[in-house]
């Protein structure tokens, strides 16, 4: 399995958000959360990534359990706050997990990543200098260009237009069909629709 998560239990401020999560992802599996706003979905992709810590359970990527956020090859995301660097150009934040591994063509690496998501050509803006979608677009173009084992995307396609969301669930469901398990967090019709499997997050368990 790419990931797995036993009995997760979480609560913030003694409200039990999480009561007992189990999931398991094979490598190369698309699978949707869905589930009402607050119902714990962000919480949840948090502690499978090592972000959070669960009050109870494990999860365990790869076979290695969790302790602490894990590599980014290992698992990575795309947060509902995006988290691009202000002072970096979007070829410049795509390219940051790859500088970390030390990788020869970070570069033309990033470039292609963003081509792949229809932004190649503001390959040298600043995030400032784009739309809140097209920033979304880099972000998750981040996450994929490592090819990780897992990725973890909440709301991929809240902030795009039609035509950006078919780039970007043709990418994501490409980037699973490559082996990587895809975890995606949303609330969007469509995302569940390339998925194959859908699962939501009812009274803090998943259920299918
Ligand atoms: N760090 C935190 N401190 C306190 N409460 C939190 C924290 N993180 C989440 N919560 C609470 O946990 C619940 C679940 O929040 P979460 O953001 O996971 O929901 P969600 O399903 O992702 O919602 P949305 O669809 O609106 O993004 C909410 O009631 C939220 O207020």
């Amino acid at each position: 399995m790419a990931l797995v998560a036993n009995g997760i239990g979480r609560s913030f401020r003694r409200v039990e958000v999480l009561r007992g999560v189990d999931l398991a992802v094979e490598p190369g599996e698309f699978v949707t959360i869905g589930g009402p706003s607050g119902s714990g979905k962000s919480a949840l992709l948090s502690i499978l990534c090592g972000f959070d810590r669960p009050d109870v359970g494990s999860v365990l990527i790869r076979d290695e359990e969790l302790d602490g956020a894990p590599s980014w090859q290992r698992c990575a995301v795309l947060p509902q706050a995006l988290g691009l660097a202000g002072e970096l150009t979007l070829a410049e934040n795509t390219a940051l997990p790859l500088l970390l591994t030390g990788s020869p063509e970070a570069r033309s690496r990033s470039v292609a990543v963003l081509a792949e998501l229809g932004i190649g050509d503001l390959a040298d803006r600043y995030p400032n200098e784009v739309s809140y979608g097209q920033q979304q677009r880099a972000a998750l173009a981040r996450a994929i260009v490592v090819e990780p084992a897992v990725l973890l995307a909440d709301e991929p396609t809240a902030h795009v237009d039609h035509a950006s969301a078919e780039v970007v669930l043709t990418v994501l469901r490409r980037v699973a069909d490559r082996g990587t398990a895809v975890i995606a967090a949303t609330h969007d019709p469509r995302v569940h629709a390339v998925a194959d499997r859908r699962l939501r997050l009812d009274k803090g368990r998943l259920v299918a």
